[in-house]
């Protein structure tokens, strides 16, 4: 190696693009030749391990042709180098004489353990190595630093702490227009075998249907398209885009140029800023285009930073859920034969296009998980891997636990409803005509529900059910509800082990205070204007008071569940024995001696203090934006705990009616009462 000259390798991997690549300008500076080089790495084809749809792997051809097409047009040209990066390289290093190995930092563990290997490797070889940080808005490990060394487990804390930090940094400049040469006369670096292959010459059978090209040129073009309408871009709110829109799909399908890089995500947001200072009034985060981004980068910054998080076990975010391994239904679904059509046209267009919008993720991921099916997130995760054009490790692990209710979001009893919620944005089955042909004469009246066609609409409409289309493979209503028991003994199981962790002393003396104070916040939200903000807050203030007065000073400072590892949440589940022992302890103050007298006056105490908690959790619900989840208006802890808080306080009724049954109480029409406020949140939306 001579000291004196500069030859370099830019390796790409993401980053498939030429603007804002800082990793690109490293190699180019002062560099003799430059070799732009991607490994084709066995890795990502068809393993066991980790598979790869031909949808996906065409996107990635497509990305490098276009590519290679860019930097000859700068004098350059792409070498495509076949084989793992750990046998690549050691043999090029020599053969071009390298001194400087650049690429663009990539936090993903098996990224992670490659490149610690070639940077060895290349220290062996005398290599200088130079990483760049452009595939995230900013460094997550800064991120992290600035958060006190741990990242921040709720998107209001990450906004805050983004808000703290300041704008990322701007896009790179271009690269010069001419980049340096390539050597003359090196083996390895031969046109003949260094093309971009085709989908056939890397071993693909079935021909790609994905209506989405893959390329930098696209990605610009598609950034531009969106950026026409800028008021769209300005006013844009994610909970109130249409699922089903696929002529003109409802957001930007910019994730998989982000996935791949062929987008920048810092240009992304520039471009945003821009929109945002001419239209003063812009949508916010959450909910907001730059909320969006933001939700890529509050995953990357957890994902990142958390031992084995695409996994349930070891994962210290993930609750513990004893889910069904039922590889029939698991089929079904993946295979789009649930007899559910708005499920099944979903799973159509995952295997047709590689892309849905997001809250046709939601419908389908709750329906797999704890909506219908019970079988473990982490099966449904492979699936998205495999399927997905823009899958991506982090995204994919944490958006499938947020569905799943397994972590980052609690609100398992908002489950999705396979008929109704699809029909809301698109009553006449547009979308499910399209992707599910077999039904596409099933009257409108029937297509969310074809099994209920009488024999002969079925006929004429060539769709037999059992026949053409299936029956459906469960009863939605019933396994829902089943369900919804099953997560909250599986929140309870979770809740248990959390406190043999640690916690109060748990004697009786603890708790007649702070359950007084459970119910004195519940009936103080009770008696306050229901306003969404204070109501939430303060029926989770009245939850948490229950259950430690550390959980309670963390609700009342309107600091958000889940960072504090979900105590609040599940202090919120404690409320109703809480309220139990608040009842007891006013019936003993209020002098009843004998003991009937004191379970009498308790269960009408409890009745009405679980029936003042549930409507003060219930209005807060009510008068809170709907979950879309990430991308929504979700992230609202206090909801999520005071929807814990209503259902802890519906049991406690229950037993309070029980109880009460016996001198009369009236239980029976509170519990009715609690009952119908609690529908809209077990069959849907
Ligand atoms: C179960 C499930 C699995 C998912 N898996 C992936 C995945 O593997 N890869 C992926 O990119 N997205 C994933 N998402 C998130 C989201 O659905 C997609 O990013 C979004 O639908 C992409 O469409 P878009 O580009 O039009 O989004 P837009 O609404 O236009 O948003 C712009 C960009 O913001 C980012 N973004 C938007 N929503 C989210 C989100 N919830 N989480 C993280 N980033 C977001 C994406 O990069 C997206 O391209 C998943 C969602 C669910 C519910």
């Amino acid at each position: 190696m001579a000291a004196s000259r500069k030859n370099s390798i830019i390796w790409f991997r993401k980053g498939l693009r030429l603007h804002d690549n800082p990793a690109l300008l490293e190699a180019c500076k002062d560099a003799e030749n430059m070799y732009p080089v991607f490994v084709l790495d066995p890795f990502f084809l068809q393993q066991s391990s980790y598979k790869v749809s031909v949808n996906r792997y065409n996107f990635l051809l497509e990305s490098l042709r276009d590519l290679d097409a860019s930097l000859k047009a700068r004098g350059s040209r792409l070498l495509v180098l076949r084989g793992k990066p750990e046998e690549v390289f050691p043999r090029v290093f020599g053969e071009w004489d390298i001194t400087h190995l650049c690429f663009e930092l990539d936090t993903e563990p098996y990224a992670r353990t490659r490149d610690a290997r070639i940077q060895q490797l290349a220290e062996e070889a005398g290599v200088q190595v130079q990483t760049a940080i452009s595939h995230t808005l900013y460094d997550t490990e800064m991120l992290v630093a600035r958060n006190g060394g741990r990242p921040p487990l709720t998107m209001v804390s990450f906004c805050n702490l983004v808000s703290r930090v300041g704008d990322p940094l701007p896009p790179a400049p271009d690269p010069p227009a001419t980049l340096p040469s390539l050597g003359e006369g090196k083996p390895s670096a031969d046109t003949a075998t260094t093309g971009v292959p085709t989908w056939q010459e890397v071993g693909f059978k079935e021909a790609p249907t994905s209506i989405f090209k893959g390329g930098e040129t696209e990605a610009l073009r598609r950034l531009s398209a969106s950026f026409t309408d800028l008021k769209w871009v300005a006013d844009f709110k994610k909970p109130d885009t249409d699922p089903s829109a696929f002529e003109r799909p409802a957001t930007t399908v910019l994730s998989p140029y982000l996935k791949f890089g062929c987008l920048s995500a810092r240009l992304f947001h520039v471009r945003l800023l821009e929109v945002y200072r001419k239209h003063t009034g812009h949508s916010q985060p959450p909910v907001s285009l730059r909320g969006q981004l933001l939700w890529r980068e509050f995953f990357y910054t957890v994902g990142a930073h958390t031992p084995n998080f695409h996994r349930m076990e070891g994962n210290p975010l993930c609750k513990q859920i004893d889910w069904d391994a039922n590889e029939e239904h698991l089929a079904a679904w993946r295979e789009a034969r649930t007899g559910f059509p708005w499920i099944d046209a979903i799973m159509t267009q995952l295997r047709q296009w590689g892309w849905m919008h997001h809250l046709a993720r939601h419908s389908v991921a709750c329906f797999l998980t704890r909506g219908d099916l019970y079988v473990s997130w982490e099966r449904g995760m492979e699936v998205f891997e495999e399927y997905l054009i823009d899958q991506d490790h982090y995204l994919n692990a944490a958006n499938w636990m947020w569905l799943s209710a397994s972590a980052f979001f609690n609100q398992y009893f908002r489950v999705y409803s396979p008929i109704s919620f699809g029909k809301k944005y698109d009553p006449d089955g547009k979308f499910i005509r399209k992707f599910l042909p077999v039904l596409k004469d099933m009257p409108s009246k029937y297509i969310y529900e074809p099994w209920t066609a009488p024999p002969e609409v079925q006929r004429r409409a060539g769709c037999i059910i059992g026949r053409d289309y299936p029956a459906p493979i469960v009863d939605h209503p019933v396994v829902s509800k089943r369900n919804i028991a099953r997560m909250a003994a599986a929140y309870r199981a979770n809740k248990s082990a959390t406190d043999a962790d640690g916690g109060g002393d748990g004697s009786d003396d603890d708790v007649a205070p702070t359950s007084m104070a459970a119910a004195a916040a519940a009936s103080k939200a009770l008696r306050g204007r229901p306003s969404k903000k204070t109501s939430a807050s303060t029926a989770t203030a009245a939850a948490a008071a229950a259950a430690t007065p550390k959980a309670a000073n963390k609700a009342a400072a309107g600091g958000g569940g889940g960072a504090d590892g979900g105590k609040s949440g599940t202090a919120a589940v404690a409320a109703s024995s809480a309220i139990a022992a608040a009842s007891a302890f006013t019936a003993r103050r209020s002098g009843a001696r004998s003991k009937k007298d004191v379970e009498a006056a308790e269960t009408a105490a409890a009745a009405n203090l679980a029936l003042a908690a549930a409507t003060a959790a219930f209005r807060a619900i009510n008068n809170s934006e709907a979950d879309d989840g990430p991308g929504g208006a979700a992230d609202d802890k206090p909801t999520a705990a005071a929807e814990e808080a209503a259902a802890a306080a519906m049991n406690s009724t229950s037993k309070a009616r029980t109880a009460g049954s016996r001198g009369g109480s009236g239980g029976n029409k509170r519990q009715r009462t609690i009952q119908e406020a609690l529908k809209p949140m077990t069959s849907g939306e």
